[in-house]
């Protein structure tokens, strides 16, 4: 790892993005406005990037269509796909530094999450899902003696994805992974705070000898472009990760255009549950900081309400004190900082107004320089609080002591969301039986996580719709599936 100097010193030598890319080539918006993107750490300008609209969709889906139906990607063999996959991943690699500083300047995320993290996971997804694609067989149906069924797997089409700002590279990962490795071609919207590092991947794709077209990228905000994308008729997919408000739009766009398939990865509201028997309370608070302060809690799984027995509170938010003080609070660029700003003023706005409020402030509270919250610990009485139920998507973390494990799961239930969840306790069949009664798409005992490249991810009730990410479900959500039915019996051969 490099120290802050030299950290700050590459940033300074970034060249950064500046135009979309639309059918292999850079280009500006078709309006010719841009819009500046903002290092939230310091406030300056990163860039001026295009501000799409309407006009730049239909150019790039468009440009994806065509690619599409003349099969220079949709119809290469799957371990020719694979190939160019492994090569873009391959580039990545050698950008790494980088495509790490380029997000931690454009989403204030710390450097040490991104260089450790973001970027490997990214190389990681994409590697995943391109060395799957070749191995994956379509079905022969039980047919009767007379007939052959064969059920197969085509690319769905063009897909469009939008993006959010708190993995900007990791949700684009995600989804470009089994979207191209399935034969797609894509049009891809980052979310306007956070567009760099889209636009870096989207050209080093080029470099990896991903066909033009294939790989389109518009920049801009979501009512100019997001909703066009959604309503687009040429457009056969959206896979989405935000909000649930915006989520719920893009059902919408969908039922008043083409009934185009719908992915939803949205919010959460996610419980963590510890009981008095575990071992090591050390161990478990570093879990749950991790879980509730990792990306200053900007993250659709964090954990945002702890659930702890009564005979263990008072011990458990002891350590919990500890460790969320050894959380350094900082430049995001200083390899020693796990704390950076919120993604932008606004969302800051949004955040802090979580820290007035009834509930008994624990550790942390502070705010620095308008964008910087320090991991902040809330003690509740309640259930009914606004922070309990609402999604803050910031470091702070509700508790709420509780008398039985019935009793935590019960509460557990009791959102509308249901991403993720976790369990503490040494005793493993009440710690499965919790996680089988916790309504939520990523139940994890005694740690916190979302699994791996091959477990899928994705939510129950308002927290997600139509698929997962992640895993061969998420390939699943780039294909249609093909019944051919051929017919055996106008045979005379006598067997
Ligand atoms: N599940 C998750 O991972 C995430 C959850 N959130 C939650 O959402 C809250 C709000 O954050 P926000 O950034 O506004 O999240 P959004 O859901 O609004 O943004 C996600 C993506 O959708 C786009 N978008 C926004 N409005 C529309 C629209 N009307 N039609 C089509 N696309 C649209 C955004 O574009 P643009 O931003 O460029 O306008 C962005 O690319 C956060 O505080 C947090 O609670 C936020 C991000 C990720
Ligand atoms: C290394 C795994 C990081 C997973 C982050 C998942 C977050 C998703 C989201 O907020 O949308």
């Amino acid at each position: 790892m490099l120290n802050k100097v030299d950290y700050k010193t590459q940033a300074t030598a970034l060249k950064l993005p500046s135009k979309m890319i639309v059918d292999g080539v850079q280009v500006a918006a078709l309006s010719g406005k841009t819009f500046a993107t903002l290092n939230p750490a310091t406030g300056e300008v990163l860039a001026e990037l295009p501000a799409a609209s309407a006009a730049d969709v239909d150019k790039a889906v468009t440009a994806a269509r065509y690619a599409f139906e003349d099969g220079r990607w949709s119809k290469l063999a799957p371990a020719n796909r694979k190939k160019v996959l492994l090569k873009l991943a391959s580039v990545i690699e050698e950008n790494a530094l980088e495509l790490a500083l380029m997000e931690s300047l454009d989403s204030g995320k710390t450097i040490s999450d991104c260089t450790s993290i973001d970027v490997p996971e990214a190389i990681n997804s994409l590697r995943w899902h391109a060395e799957a694609v070749d191995k994956i067989y379509d079905q022969v149906s039980p047919a009767n003696d007379s007939s052959l069924g064969l059920v197969v797997r085509e690319p769905i089409g063009v897909v469009g994805i939008v993006l959010p700002w708190n993995f900007p590279l990791l949700m684009l990962a995600w989804k470009i992974g089994p979207a191209l490795a399935a034969g797609c071609t894509i049009v891809v919207k980052p979310a306007e705070e956070t567009s760099l590092t889209t636009l870096r991947v989207a050209e080093l794709a080029l470099d990896a000898g991903l066909p033009p077209g294939v790989f389109n990228v518009l920049t801009g905000d979501g009512p100019e472009v997001g909703e066009p994308i959604g309503r687009h008729p040429q457009i056969d997919a959206v896979s989405f990760t935000g909000s649930t408000d915006t989520g719920r739009r893009f059902l919408k766009y969908s039922s008043e255009s083409n009934l185009k398939e719908v992915v939803l990865e949205m919010g959460g509201k996610n419980p963590c549950i510890v009981m008095d028997d575990v071992p090591d309370l050390h161990a478990v608070a570093s879990h749950i900081a991790n879980g509730a302060f990792w990306n200053m809690g900007q993250n659709c799984s964090a954990i945002s309400r702890l659930f702890v027995h009564k005979d263990v509170k008072d011990r458990l938010l002891k350590k919990l004190t500890e460790v969320a003080r050894t959380w350094t609070v900082g430049d995001p660029l200083d390899p020693d900082t796990r704390v950076g700003p919120l993604v932008s003023t606004t969302h800051f706005e949004k955040v802090s107004a979580y820290l007035e409020g009834d509930g008994k402030v624990v550790v942390g509270g502070k705010v620095f320089n308008g964008t910087t919250i320090e991991p902040t610990i809330m003690e509740f009485d309640r259930h009914d609080s606004k922070h309990v139920r609402e999604e803050i998507f910031g470091p702070i973390l509700s508790v709420i002591a509780v008398n039985s494990l019935a009793e935590a799961v019960s509460l557990a239930n009791q959102t509308e969301y249901g991403l993720a969840a976790s369990v503490f306790t040494a005793d493993g069949t009440r710690a499965l039986r919790a996680a089988r009664a916790i309504k939520a798409g990523t139940v994890t005992v005694n740690c916190y996580g979302e699994g791996d490249a091959a477990t899928p991810f994705g939510g129950y009730k308002q927290s997600g719709f139509g698929g997962r990410d992640k895993s061969l479900q998420a390939h699943d959500q780039y294909c249609q599936t093909k019944t051919l039915w051929i017919d055996l019996c106008n045979s005379n051969e006598g067997f």
